[in-house]
């Protein structure tokens, strides 16, 4: 009876208050030590402390079994393997929202050439990223958040790609953990074939960095900052003072006395120059700029683009943007990133002709044709989709093979008879368009997964 364990407790318990009882009565002092072999109470601790042992390896086991959701007899077959730990089990629960996403041709074609590139490294790409993941852990009582879902990229030396995303997709999350900001929680990245979760150090020498936010020093002055960092990467005396001034002319900082002003003093815009200035001295191969013209006047805009530009022929650059015309212009490749992943990835012609496949026509009237706009729009092509309407002025999308451009000119002319029309167009998709229906179309697909 008593190798049941609350028996044996029992047991004990009830021996205590027969003594404690009985010395109460006598006025002696109850059990002594010496009464333990005669009342068999030695047995009973024996007995309670390998329960005790018992009880904790079996409580274990069952932990671990309770831990092996989809296989509960796993941890049996193999005792001695490594559970996943309880918050990389809650972290593997939120992304399998994900997970159920149908992975995009583009996407996995790039992934393919990445695992492809693991097995052969290539000289040919400068950053190399194998299904790295990001999380923030938990904090304040908030639950981790994976900010990078297995990112698979390759960017050549030349190339400019453009990342695009909305507000909060993980693009800087990305970059930071690319400068070794923070570290990746899984996956793997290169630089220049350089691990940088090991060889961070040698990294720093061949890249460079313009931060979402400037991070300057406000009592240096431009050209101080430049000779600084043209020394990290390391230049030295008359090379060094080249590299500077050719620097400074390139972002228009160079000119009255400008390069010798410090920094705190410089307007929003010079900041953003100078900040593109230190991440291209010393030509690094590998340069990260996250939004590089924000704030920036349209020609201090176009000047920065063109010097990026000419930086990217020995380079390989990310580049993050919210500007359609800065990705149109700088960048040879484009992902739309969302929710921490790439949804697709090609040059801008290939995805607006993969996301585009419709016109959008356009046509103001007063309010009372508004029907008649409609009717007429439901002529031309009977699956035109009203995608806007504000005050006599609606958008109609229209596939592109149920349309031709003349035929729409023709019947448009033929309708100013019968109402008024305002003002009308028919464009082509822009990446903007591209971007807007790649964004929504995923972000609606995962609140509702
Ligand atoms: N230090 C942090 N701790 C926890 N969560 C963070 C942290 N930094 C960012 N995040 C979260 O990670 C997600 C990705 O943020 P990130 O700044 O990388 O986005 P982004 O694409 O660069 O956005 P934006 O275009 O606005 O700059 C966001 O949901 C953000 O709230």
């Amino acid at each position: 009876m008593e190798l049941y364990p609350g028996f044996s407790l029992y047991r004990a318990l009830y021996e205590f208050s027969n003594y404690a009882v009985q010395g109460s009565l006598n006025r002696n002092a109850g059990m002594k030590w010496e009464d333990f072999s005669s009342n068999g109470m030695d047995e009973v601790f024996a007995i309670i402390i390998l329960e005790w042992f018992l009880a904790l390896i079996a409580a274990y086991c069952m932990d671990r079994v309770s831990l092996s959701v989809k296989d509960p007899f796993s941890y049996f077959k193999n005792p001695f393997k490594k559970s996943p730990s309880p918050q990389r089990t809650s972290l593997e629960q939120q992304g399998s929202e994900v997970s159920v996403e149908i992975e995009r041709l583009d996407v996995a074609q790039e992934s393919e050439k990445v695992e492809h590139m693991m097995l052969e490294p290539s000289t040919r790409y400068a950053i190399v990223c194998d299904k790295l993941k990001m999380v923030y852990p938990s904090r304040d009582g908030n639950p981790p958040k994976v900010a990078v879902r297995g990112l698979s990229l390759a960017v050549p030396l030349g190339e400019c790609f453009g990342m695009l995303g909305p507000n909060g997709a993980g693009k800087t999350s990305f970059i930071n953990t690319m400068i070794g900001l923070v570290k990746p929680t899984s996956g793997s990245a290169f630089v220049q074939s350089l691990d940088i979760c090991k060889d961070m150090d040698r990294v720093y020498t061949s890249m460079g960095v313009c931060p979402q936010h400037d991070l300057l020093w406000e009592t240096l002055t431009g050209r101080e900052h430049l000779l600084f960092y043209g020394r990290l990467k390391s230049l030295k005396g008359s090379d060094l003072n080249q590299a500077v001034e050719e620097s400074l002319k390139s972002v228009n900082l160079f000119d009255d006395g400008v390069a010798d002003k410090p920094a705190g003093k410089y307007s929003g815009g010079m900041k953003r120059r100078l900040s593109v200035a230190i991440s291209l001295i010393g030509s690094p191969k590998v340069v990260y700029m996250d939004e590089p013209s924000t704030g920036l006047d349209p020609a201090s805009r176009m000047n920065l683009w063109t010097v990026i530009k000419c930086a990217k022929k020995h380079t390989a650059i990310i580049l993050t943007t919210h500007s359609m015309e800065e990705a149109e212009f700088l960048c040879d490749r484009l992902g739309i990133f969302v929710d921490g992943r790439l949804q697709c990835i090609g040059n801008s012609k290939e995805l607006k002709e993969r996301y585009g496949g419709s016109y959008v026509l356009t046509m103001t009237t007063s309010s009372e044709h508004e029907k008649d706009v409609e009717r007429f729009v439901e002529n031309v092509s009977p699956n035109a989709k009203k995608i806007y309407h504000i005050a006599g002025t609606q958008k109609f999308e229209i596939p592109k093979e149920e349309i031709r451009i003349l035929e729409v000119f023709q019947a448009v002319e033929k309708a100013k008879s019968s109402f008024r029309v305002f003002a009308w167009g028919l464009a082509d998709t822009t990446l903007e368009d591209v971007f807007i229906k790649v964004a929504r179309t995923t972000q609606a697909f995962n609140v509702f997964s």
